[in-house]
Protein backbone atom coordinates (compact mmCIF):
# COMPACT_ATOMS: atom_id res chain seq x y z
CA UNK A 1 0.00 0.00 0.00
CA UNK A 2 1.59 3.19 -0.69
CA UNK A 3 -0.20 6.31 0.51
CA UNK A 4 -0.29 10.09 -0.33
CA UNK A 5 -1.41 13.29 1.74
CA UNK A 6 -4.61 14.60 0.82
CA UNK A 7 -2.26 18.24 1.07
CA UNK A 8 -0.34 16.95 -1.95
CA UNK A 9 2.72 18.80 -0.22
CA UNK A 10 4.28 16.00 1.55
CA UNK A 11 6.14 12.49 0.37
CA UNK A 12 4.47 9.28 -0.42
CA UNK A 13 4.86 6.86 2.88
CA UNK A 14 4.71 2.79 2.87
CA UNK A 15 1.78 1.41 5.24
CA UNK A 16 4.69 1.38 8.22
CA UNK A 17 5.04 5.01 7.60
CA UNK A 18 1.64 5.81 7.69
CA UNK A 19 0.58 3.84 10.55
CA UNK A 20 3.72 5.36 12.61
CA UNK A 21 3.41 8.89 11.80
CA UNK A 22 0.14 9.19 12.25
CA UNK A 23 -0.31 12.48 10.32
CA UNK A 24 1.76 13.48 7.07
CA UNK A 25 4.32 16.97 7.71
CA UNK A 26 1.92 19.02 5.38
CA UNK A 27 -1.20 18.24 8.00
CA UNK A 28 -2.96 16.45 5.17
CA UNK A 29 -4.35 13.17 6.09
CA UNK A 30 -2.60 9.64 4.59
CA UNK A 31 -4.91 7.98 1.73
CA UNK A 32 -3.93 5.00 -0.34
CA UNK A 33 -3.34 5.56 -3.91
CA UNK A 34 -5.20 2.10 -4.73
CA UNK A 35 -7.83 0.56 -2.83
CA UNK A 36 -8.62 -2.79 -4.32
CA UNK A 37 -11.94 -4.70 -5.62
CA UNK A 38 -12.79 -7.74 -3.95
CA UNK A 39 -13.10 -10.60 -6.39
CA UNK A 40 -16.82 -11.73 -6.72
CA UNK A 41 -16.26 -15.22 -5.10
CA UNK A 42 -15.78 -13.63 -2.06
CA UNK A 43 -19.19 -11.87 -2.22
CA UNK A 44 -20.55 -15.25 -3.42
CA UNK A 45 -19.73 -17.14 0.08
CA UNK A 46 -19.75 -14.18 2.14
CA UNK A 47 -22.69 -15.61 4.20
CA UNK A 48 -20.70 -18.45 4.98
CA UNK A 49 -17.66 -16.42 6.80
CA UNK A 50 -17.12 -15.32 10.05
CA UNK A 51 -16.28 -11.58 11.31
CA UNK A 52 -12.70 -12.42 11.85
CA UNK A 53 -12.97 -14.49 8.43
CA UNK A 54 -14.19 -11.79 6.56
CA UNK A 55 -11.89 -9.41 8.08
CA UNK A 56 -9.15 -11.76 7.38
CA UNK A 57 -9.89 -11.66 2.95
CA UNK A 58 -10.37 -7.60 3.44
CA UNK A 59 -7.19 -7.35 5.36
CA UNK A 60 -5.19 -9.16 2.72
CA UNK A 61 -6.84 -7.22 -0.29
CA UNK A 62 -5.37 -3.95 1.45
CA UNK A 63 -2.32 -4.84 3.02
CA UNK A 64 -1.17 -8.37 1.32
CA UNK A 65 1.78 -6.37 -0.59
CA UNK A 66 3.58 -5.10 2.92
CA UNK A 67 2.43 -8.04 5.12
CA UNK A 68 2.96 -12.05 4.54
CA UNK A 69 -0.36 -14.15 4.83
CA UNK A 70 0.33 -15.52 7.37
CA UNK A 71 1.35 -12.23 10.22
CA UNK A 72 -1.73 -10.71 8.37
CA UNK A 73 -3.67 -13.97 9.97
CA UNK A 74 -2.02 -13.51 13.14
CA UNK A 75 -2.89 -9.49 13.52
CA UNK A 76 -6.36 -9.87 12.81
CA UNK A 77 -7.18 -13.12 15.01
CA UNK A 78 -5.44 -11.13 17.89
CA UNK A 79 -7.54 -8.37 17.46
CA UNK A 80 -11.37 -9.42 16.22
CA UNK A 81 -11.94 -11.82 18.52
CA UNK A 82 -15.74 -10.90 19.14
CA UNK A 83 -18.99 -10.65 17.31
CA UNK A 84 -21.15 -7.55 15.66
CA UNK A 85 -24.64 -9.11 15.70
CA UNK A 86 -27.03 -8.13 13.57
CA UNK A 87 -30.50 -7.62 15.19
CA UNK A 88 -33.67 -7.34 13.47
CA UNK A 89 -35.79 -4.33 15.52
CA UNK A 90 -38.68 -3.58 13.09
CA UNK A 91 -39.56 -4.31 9.35
CA UNK A 92 -36.38 -3.86 7.12
CA UNK A 93 -34.92 -1.91 10.22
CA UNK A 94 -31.76 -3.59 12.08
CA UNK A 95 -29.12 -2.62 14.79
CA UNK A 96 -25.32 -3.54 14.25
CA UNK A 97 -24.18 -3.81 17.25
CA UNK A 98 -20.72 -2.82 17.60
CA UNK A 99 -19.68 -3.16 21.01
CA UNK A 100 -19.06 -6.34 21.98
CA UNK A 101 -15.70 -5.62 22.20
CA UNK A 102 -13.81 -4.96 25.50
CA UNK A 103 -14.95 -1.63 26.05
CA UNK A 104 -18.12 -1.80 24.37
CA UNK A 105 -18.20 0.43 21.58
CA UNK A 106 -17.48 0.16 18.43
CA UNK A 107 -13.79 1.76 18.91
CA UNK A 108 -12.69 -1.27 19.79
CA UNK A 109 -12.13 -2.52 16.37
CA UNK A 110 -10.19 0.29 15.23
CA UNK A 111 -7.79 -0.17 18.69
CA UNK A 112 -7.05 -3.65 18.71
CA UNK A 113 -6.74 -4.01 15.19
CA UNK A 114 -4.08 -1.21 15.52
CA UNK A 115 -2.49 -2.29 18.84
CA UNK A 116 -2.24 -6.00 16.78
CA UNK A 117 -0.46 -4.20 13.76
CA UNK A 118 1.99 -1.68 15.72
CA UNK A 119 3.34 -4.48 17.58
CA UNK A 120 4.25 -6.52 14.40
CA UNK A 121 5.71 -3.75 13.23
CA UNK A 122 7.56 -2.93 16.15
CA UNK A 123 8.95 -6.36 16.90
CA UNK A 124 11.10 -5.62 13.84
CA UNK A 125 11.97 -2.17 14.34
CA UNK A 126 12.72 -2.99 18.26
CA UNK A 127 11.52 1.10 19.18
CA UNK A 128 9.53 2.76 21.56
CA UNK A 129 6.56 4.81 20.90
CA UNK A 130 4.27 7.53 22.67
CA UNK A 131 0.55 7.33 21.22
CA UNK A 132 -1.35 10.46 21.99
CA UNK A 133 -4.78 10.16 21.33
CA UNK A 134 -8.00 12.28 21.99
CA UNK A 135 -11.22 11.71 22.66
CA UNK A 136 -15.08 12.93 23.11
CA UNK A 137 -15.74 9.64 25.21
CA UNK A 138 -15.43 6.29 23.21
CA UNK A 139 -11.99 6.22 21.17
CA UNK A 140 -9.77 6.78 24.88
CA UNK A 141 -11.69 3.65 26.32
CA UNK A 142 -10.96 1.75 23.73
CA UNK A 143 -7.58 3.05 23.02
CA UNK A 144 -6.64 2.23 26.77
CA UNK A 145 -7.63 -0.94 26.80
CA UNK A 146 -6.18 -2.24 23.13
CA UNK A 147 -2.38 -0.92 24.13
CA UNK A 148 -2.82 -2.07 27.92
CA UNK A 149 0.94 -3.21 29.15
CA UNK A 150 1.50 -3.31 25.51
CA UNK A 151 5.44 -3.49 25.68
CA UNK A 152 6.90 -0.04 23.99
CA UNK A 153 4.24 1.37 24.18
CA UNK A 154 3.17 4.55 26.15
CA UNK A 155 -0.41 6.10 26.09
CA UNK A 156 -1.51 9.88 26.52
CA UNK A 157 -5.31 10.39 26.38
CA UNK A 158 -6.74 13.75 25.94
CA UNK A 159 -10.01 14.67 26.84
CA UNK A 160 -12.33 17.27 27.66
CA UNK A 161 -12.96 17.56 31.09
CA UNK A 162 -16.65 17.53 32.57
CA UNK A 163 -17.91 15.91 28.67
CA UNK A 164 -17.59 12.64 29.07
CA UNK A 165 -19.72 10.50 30.75
CA UNK A 166 -18.80 8.70 34.26
CA UNK A 167 -18.26 5.27 32.76
CA UNK A 168 -16.29 6.88 29.96
CA UNK A 169 -14.34 8.69 32.12
CA UNK A 170 -13.79 5.67 34.02
CA UNK A 171 -12.20 3.60 31.55
CA UNK A 172 -9.80 6.03 30.16
CA UNK A 173 -8.51 6.85 33.72
CA UNK A 174 -8.40 4.05 36.04
CA UNK A 175 -6.40 1.52 34.23
CA UNK A 176 -2.59 3.38 35.04
CA UNK A 177 0.87 0.87 34.18
CA UNK A 178 1.69 2.82 30.29
CA UNK A 179 -1.72 4.52 30.61
CA UNK A 180 -2.22 8.60 31.14
CA UNK A 181 -5.36 10.58 31.16
CA UNK A 182 -4.99 14.15 30.42
CA UNK A 183 -8.45 16.17 31.67
CA UNK A 184 -8.32 19.04 29.32
CA UNK A 185 -10.06 22.17 30.17
CA UNK A 186 -11.55 22.57 26.91
CA UNK A 187 -13.26 20.80 24.15
CA UNK A 188 -12.91 17.78 22.25
CA UNK A 189 -11.65 19.92 19.61
CA UNK A 190 -9.33 21.62 21.77
CA UNK A 191 -8.13 18.23 22.42
CA UNK A 192 -7.29 17.06 18.40
CA UNK A 193 -5.91 20.15 18.32
CA UNK A 194 -3.75 19.70 20.97
CA UNK A 195 -3.12 16.08 19.75
CA UNK A 196 -2.37 17.48 15.60
CA UNK A 197 -0.06 20.23 17.18
CA UNK A 198 2.43 17.79 18.53
CA UNK A 199 2.76 16.11 15.58
CA UNK A 200 3.10 18.47 13.49
CA UNK A 201 5.84 20.04 15.99
CA UNK A 202 9.86 19.56 15.35
CA UNK A 203 11.23 19.25 18.23
CA UNK A 204 8.72 16.94 19.97
CA UNK A 205 9.03 14.73 16.88
CA UNK A 206 12.98 14.93 16.95
CA UNK A 207 12.84 13.80 20.88
CA UNK A 208 9.93 11.60 20.85
CA UNK A 209 8.27 8.71 18.73
CA UNK A 210 5.21 10.09 18.56
CA UNK A 211 1.86 8.09 17.15
CA UNK A 212 -1.33 8.91 16.60
CA UNK A 213 -4.51 6.41 17.58
CA UNK A 214 -7.29 8.73 16.48
CA UNK A 215 -8.93 7.87 13.08
CA UNK A 216 -6.53 10.06 11.45
CA UNK A 217 -4.26 6.90 11.20
CA UNK A 218 -5.58 5.09 8.28
CA UNK A 219 -4.87 1.71 10.54
CA UNK A 220 -7.86 2.56 12.38
CA UNK A 221 -9.93 3.05 9.41
CA UNK A 222 -8.96 -0.44 7.45
CA UNK A 223 -10.56 -2.22 10.82
CA UNK A 224 -14.31 -0.39 10.58
CA UNK A 225 -14.54 -1.54 7.08
CA UNK A 226 -14.97 -5.22 8.38
CA UNK A 227 -18.40 -5.05 9.96
CA UNK A 228 -19.97 -3.46 6.87
CA UNK A 229 -18.83 -6.70 4.88
CA UNK A 230 -19.99 -8.55 7.97
CA UNK A 231 -23.41 -7.07 8.35
CA UNK A 232 -24.10 -7.67 4.91
CA UNK A 233 -23.25 -11.38 4.95
CA UNK A 234 -25.50 -11.41 8.11
CA UNK A 235 -28.28 -10.06 5.95
CA UNK A 236 -27.53 -12.36 2.61
CA UNK A 237 -27.70 -15.54 5.28
CA UNK A 238 -31.20 -14.03 6.60
CA UNK A 239 -32.37 -14.11 2.56
CA UNK A 240 -32.17 -10.24 2.63
CA UNK A 241 -32.44 -9.05 -1.60
CA UNK A 242 -32.81 -5.53 -0.41
CA UNK A 243 -30.78 -2.30 -1.54
CA UNK A 244 -28.69 -2.23 1.65
CA UNK A 245 -28.75 1.24 3.59
CA UNK A 246 -26.31 2.10 6.53
CA UNK A 247 -27.24 5.02 8.68
CA UNK A 248 -23.77 5.84 11.00
CA UNK A 249 -23.62 7.93 14.08
CA UNK A 250 -21.19 10.33 13.25
CA UNK A 251 -18.83 12.83 15.08
CA UNK A 252 -15.24 12.57 13.17
CA UNK A 253 -16.67 10.47 10.31
CA UNK A 254 -13.95 7.68 10.72
CA UNK A 255 -16.77 5.29 10.37
CA UNK A 256 -18.28 6.52 7.45
CA UNK A 257 -15.31 7.05 5.86
CA UNK A 258 -14.47 3.05 6.33
CA UNK A 259 -18.14 2.54 5.18
CA UNK A 260 -17.29 4.31 2.13
CA UNK A 261 -13.80 2.38 1.89
CA UNK A 262 -16.04 -0.98 2.20
CA UNK A 263 -18.11 0.06 -0.83
CA UNK A 264 -15.02 1.05 -2.76
CA UNK A 265 -13.68 -2.72 -2.75
CA UNK A 266 -17.03 -3.62 -3.98
CA UNK A 267 -19.90 -3.54 -1.28
CA UNK A 268 -22.81 -3.71 -2.16
CA UNK A 269 -24.59 -0.30 -0.62
CA UNK A 270 -27.74 2.12 -1.96
CA UNK A 271 -26.36 4.27 0.35
CA UNK A 272 -25.02 5.72 3.52
CA UNK A 273 -27.20 8.93 5.86
CA UNK A 274 -24.74 10.87 7.75
CA UNK A 275 -26.35 10.87 11.06
CA UNK A 276 -24.47 13.87 13.76
CA UNK A 277 -26.68 15.61 16.63
CA UNK A 278 -26.60 19.50 16.21
CA UNK A 279 -22.95 19.05 15.76
CA UNK A 280 -24.27 19.12 11.95
CA UNK A 281 -21.47 20.19 10.40
CA UNK A 282 -21.59 17.59 8.10
CA UNK A 283 -25.51 17.35 7.00
CA UNK A 284 -25.24 21.12 6.76
CA UNK A 285 -22.51 20.48 3.69
CA UNK A 286 -24.86 17.52 2.14
CA UNK A 287 -27.67 20.17 2.11
CA UNK A 288 -25.83 23.34 0.70
CA UNK A 289 -22.40 22.32 -0.61
CA UNK A 290 -20.31 24.27 2.11
CA UNK A 291 -18.33 23.18 4.66
CA UNK A 292 -18.24 25.24 7.69
CA UNK A 293 -16.40 23.72 11.18
CA UNK A 294 -17.33 25.24 14.12
CA UNK A 295 -16.89 25.10 18.00
CA UNK A 296 -18.75 22.03 18.99
CA UNK A 297 -21.56 22.26 21.53
CA UNK A 298 -22.40 19.24 24.37
CA UNK A 299 -25.26 17.24 23.63
CA UNK A 300 -26.04 13.76 25.38
CA UNK A 301 -24.46 12.15 22.43
CA UNK A 302 -21.21 12.81 23.76
CA UNK A 303 -19.00 10.92 21.74
CA UNK A 304 -20.38 13.03 18.54
CA UNK A 305 -19.95 16.51 20.09
CA UNK A 306 -17.42 17.30 17.25
CA UNK A 307 -17.10 20.90 15.38
CA UNK A 308 -14.02 20.04 12.93
CA UNK A 309 -14.27 16.32 12.18
CA UNK A 310 -10.88 15.16 11.19
CA UNK A 311 -11.89 12.68 8.75
CA UNK A 312 -14.30 15.05 6.47
CA UNK A 313 -11.60 15.50 3.45
CA UNK A 314 -11.42 11.68 3.43
CA UNK A 315 -14.92 11.07 3.70
CA UNK A 316 -14.98 13.52 0.75
CA UNK A 317 -12.64 12.01 -1.74
CA UNK A 318 -14.09 8.71 -1.14
CA UNK A 319 -17.26 9.49 -1.84
CA UNK A 320 -16.25 11.43 -5.28
CA UNK A 321 -14.80 14.45 -4.47
CA UNK A 322 -17.21 17.35 -5.96
CA UNK A 323 -20.61 17.94 -3.69
CA UNK A 324 -22.36 16.31 -6.59
CA UNK A 325 -20.84 13.28 -6.53
CA UNK A 326 -20.49 13.15 -2.73
CA UNK A 327 -24.63 13.51 -2.33
CA UNK A 328 -25.10 10.14 -4.87
CA UNK A 329 -23.38 8.26 -2.22
CA UNK A 330 -23.89 9.89 1.09
CA UNK A 331 -27.71 11.64 2.66
CA UNK A 332 -27.39 13.52 5.95
CA UNK A 333 -29.75 14.02 8.44
CA UNK A 334 -29.48 15.75 12.60
CA UNK A 335 -31.49 15.65 15.87
CA UNK A 336 -31.35 17.49 19.14
CA UNK A 337 -31.11 16.28 22.41
CA UNK A 338 -35.24 16.25 22.49
CA UNK A 339 -36.32 14.33 19.50
CA UNK A 340 -32.97 12.21 20.52
CA UNK A 341 -34.42 11.41 24.00
CA UNK A 342 -37.98 10.91 22.36
CA UNK A 343 -36.66 8.40 19.62
CA UNK A 344 -35.17 6.29 22.74
CA UNK A 345 -38.23 6.15 24.64
CA UNK A 346 -40.61 5.28 21.52
CA UNK A 347 -38.22 2.44 20.47
CA UNK A 348 -38.23 1.74 23.95
CA UNK A 349 -41.35 1.23 24.81
CA UNK A 350 -42.71 -0.44 22.01
CA UNK A 351 -40.02 -2.78 21.37
CA UNK A 352 -38.38 -3.08 24.92
CA UNK A 353 -34.88 -2.15 22.76
CA UNK A 354 -32.44 0.15 24.88
CA UNK A 355 -30.23 2.01 22.23
CA UNK A 356 -27.96 4.35 23.85
CA UNK A 357 -28.60 8.69 22.72
CA UNK A 358 -25.86 8.00 19.41
CA UNK A 359 -27.89 5.14 18.44
CA UNK A 360 -31.06 6.91 18.54
CA UNK A 361 -29.72 9.61 16.42
CA UNK A 362 -29.04 6.82 14.01
CA UNK A 363 -32.60 5.38 14.25
CA UNK A 364 -33.64 8.98 13.52
CA UNK A 365 -31.64 9.39 10.18
CA UNK A 366 -32.18 6.20 9.28
CA UNK A 367 -36.31 6.87 9.22
CA UNK A 368 -35.65 10.70 7.86
CA UNK A 369 -34.40 8.97 4.72
CA UNK A 370 -36.12 6.05 4.44
CA UNK A 371 -39.57 7.70 4.55
CA UNK A 372 -38.51 9.51 1.24
CA UNK A 373 -37.94 6.35 -0.79
CA UNK A 374 -40.68 4.49 -2.70
CA UNK A 375 -38.83 1.03 -2.53
CA UNK A 376 -38.52 -0.95 0.25
CA UNK A 377 -34.86 -1.48 1.43
CA UNK A 378 -33.38 -3.16 4.12
CA UNK A 379 -32.07 -0.19 6.63
CA UNK A 380 -28.98 -1.25 9.06
CA UNK A 381 -28.19 1.88 11.54
CA UNK A 382 -24.99 1.33 13.07
CA UNK A 383 -24.94 1.18 17.43
CA UNK A 384 -21.85 2.29 18.86
CA UNK A 385 -21.97 1.78 22.03
CA UNK A 386 -23.72 -0.23 24.78
CA UNK A 387 -26.38 1.92 26.32
CA UNK A 388 -24.90 1.70 29.92
CA UNK A 389 -21.76 4.22 28.84
CA UNK A 390 -24.57 6.30 29.11
CA UNK A 391 -25.89 5.31 32.19
CA UNK A 392 -27.73 8.40 33.59
CA UNK A 393 -28.99 9.79 30.45
CA UNK A 394 -30.75 6.44 29.30
CA UNK A 395 -32.71 5.51 33.15
CA UNK A 396 -33.55 8.94 33.21
CA UNK A 397 -34.52 8.91 29.50
CA UNK A 398 -36.47 5.60 29.58
CA UNK A 399 -37.79 6.38 33.49
CA UNK A 400 -36.51 3.14 34.49
CA UNK A 401 -33.45 1.43 35.82
CA UNK A 402 -31.53 -0.75 32.95
CA UNK A 403 -29.09 -3.57 33.45
CA UNK A 404 -25.51 -2.47 33.28
CA UNK A 405 -22.82 -5.14 31.89
CA UNK A 406 -19.59 -6.15 34.80
CA UNK A 407 -17.34 -5.10 32.73
CA UNK A 408 -18.82 -1.81 33.01
CA UNK A 409 -20.30 -1.76 36.91
CA UNK A 410 -16.98 -2.76 38.39
CA UNK A 411 -15.28 0.18 37.09
CA UNK A 412 -17.91 2.48 39.19
CA UNK A 413 -15.64 1.89 42.52
CA UNK A 414 -12.43 2.65 40.70
CA UNK A 415 -10.42 5.90 41.65
CA UNK A 416 -10.38 8.30 38.80
CA UNK A 417 -6.74 9.33 38.41
CA UNK A 418 -6.18 12.36 35.97
CA UNK A 419 -3.72 15.33 35.14
CA UNK A 420 -5.19 18.31 34.63
CA UNK A 421 -4.30 20.39 30.99
CA UNK A 422 -5.14 23.48 30.06
CA UNK A 423 -5.38 23.80 26.00
CA UNK A 424 -2.40 25.84 25.67
CA UNK A 425 0.12 23.78 23.73
CA UNK A 426 3.15 25.52 25.54
CA UNK A 427 1.81 23.20 28.60
CA UNK A 428 1.26 20.12 26.61
CA UNK A 429 4.50 20.26 25.24
CA UNK A 430 6.13 21.55 28.15
CA UNK A 431 4.30 18.11 29.32
CA UNK A 432 5.29 15.75 26.80
CA UNK A 433 9.51 16.64 26.91
CA UNK A 434 9.38 16.26 30.36
CA UNK A 435 8.38 12.71 30.48
N1 LIG B 1 -16.01 10.12 18.77
C1 LIG B 1 -14.67 9.99 19.15
C2 LIG B 1 -13.85 11.20 18.84
C3 LIG B 1 -12.52 10.79 18.31
O1 LIG B 1 -12.72 10.21 17.06
P1 LIG B 1 -11.72 9.25 16.34
O2 LIG B 1 -12.58 8.40 15.50
O3 LIG B 1 -10.82 10.13 15.56
O4 LIG B 1 -10.96 8.49 17.34
C4 LIG B 1 -14.52 9.51 20.60
O5 LIG B 1 -15.43 8.86 21.09
O6 LIG B 1 -13.51 9.76 21.23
Amino acid sequence: MILYSTNHQSDDVSLEEAVFRGLPPDNGLYMPHVIPTLPASFFEKIDTLSISEIAFEVSKALLGDDIPEEDIKTIVERAIDFDAPLVALEKDTYVLELFHGPSMAFKDFGARFMASLMSYFLQKSQKDIHILVATSGDTGGAVAQGFYKTPGIKVTILYPTGKVSDIQEKQLTTLGENVTALEVDGTFDDCQALVKAAFLDKELSSKINLASANSINISRLIPQSFYYFNAYAQLKKAGNTKPVVFCVPSGNFGNLSAGLIAQKMGLPVKMFVAATNVNNIVPKYLSSGNYEPKPSQETISNAMDVGNPSNFIRMRLLAGDAHEEVVKHIAGDFSDDTATRAAMKDVYERTQYVMCPHTAVAYLGLKSYTDTLSEEVAGVLLSTAHYAKFLDVVEETLGTSVAIPERLSALLSKEKVAIPMTKEFSNFKEYLLSL
